[in-house]
């Protein structure tokens, strides 16, 4: 198992509304960057206003920091996470068979989905207050599919699909010290190479998706992930890169 990692804080509560909220709470008062791991969220929420849902076992964390740069490239620690998250999953169950990540921050496990990433900040224009990279894996129970909405990836859990039962704790620390090991980089050599490594586990890449906001649908070739975090999309007007997206297979 791997050690907590350097630098890194830990807070752990039993219940909390949502780890985001906590996380909104204790920044202004950190002195580091701190995981906050909850057994239990009475509030928990994902991507676009969605409820989650967190059954006991599960991993409901969020990771709070303060760092440099702009927004935009804050925003781009999505894709660090994901690749922490990849690795944590590896590191827990022995094997890469059947990972994936899907655009823009999903965790796929033999085509389900097992884990969500939802990333919040503070502050406004140039300067940013915190940002706080929400977490929840599936750990030991999927959500039953009829919360997920239609047409969504069906939710699986670790425990169903591998029959590997990990600990929210256990994960935690694999996670911890799989995305020290990334921030690491981004911070030394920017999203460049964490960019050519999200590709390399991309879901779906090459094949046709449909990428949809609340308002328009763009169906095309999944041509890359650009220096943005865009998506970019080779379709029949051309090719056509997308900031923010719901995808579909
Ligand atoms: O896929 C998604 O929609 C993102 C899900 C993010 C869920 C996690 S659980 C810990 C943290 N606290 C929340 O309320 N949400 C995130």
């Amino acid at each position: 198992m791997s050690a907590w990692p350097d630098g890194y804080g830990l807070h752990v509560l039993e219940e909390v509304d949502s780890t985001l909220d906590e996380a909104a709470r204790i920044a202004p008062r950190m002195a580091g960057p701190v995981w906050i791991m909850a057994r239990r969220q009475t509030k928990g929420r994902g991507r676009r206003a969605r409820a989650w849902a967190d059954p006991a076992g599960n991993l409901s964390s969020t990771l709070v920091m303060r760092p440099e740069g702009t927004p935009a490239q804050a925003a781009l620690r999505s894709f660090v996470a994901a690749l922490a998250l990849f690795d944590a999953v590896v590191a827990a169950t022995g094997r890469a068979q059947g990972l994936a990540l899907k655009w823009p921050n999903d965790v796929l496990l033999n085509g389900g989905k097992l884990a969500g990433i939802l990333l919040e900040s503070s502050g406004s224009g140039q300067g940013l207050g915190h940002l706080a990279i929400g977490i929840g894996v599936n750990l030991a129970e999927a959500p039953a599919p009829e919360v997920v909405e239609p047409g969504a990836v069906r939710p699986v859990s670790l425990l169903s699909e591998t029959g590997v039962a990990v600990t929210p704790d256990e994960f935690l620390t694999e996670l911890a010290a799989a995305y020290a090991r990334f921030e690491t980089q981004f911070r030394t050599h920017g999203f460049g190479p964490i960019r050519l490594a999200w590709l390399d586990r991309a879901a779906r890449l090459g094949e046709v998706i449909t990428a949809r906001t609340g308002r328009s649908e763009t169906t095309g070739t999944f041509e890359t992930v650009d220096e943005q975090g865009n998506l970019v999309l080779n379709t029949a007007e051309g090719r056509v890169s997308i900031p923010a997206a719901d995808i579909y297979f």
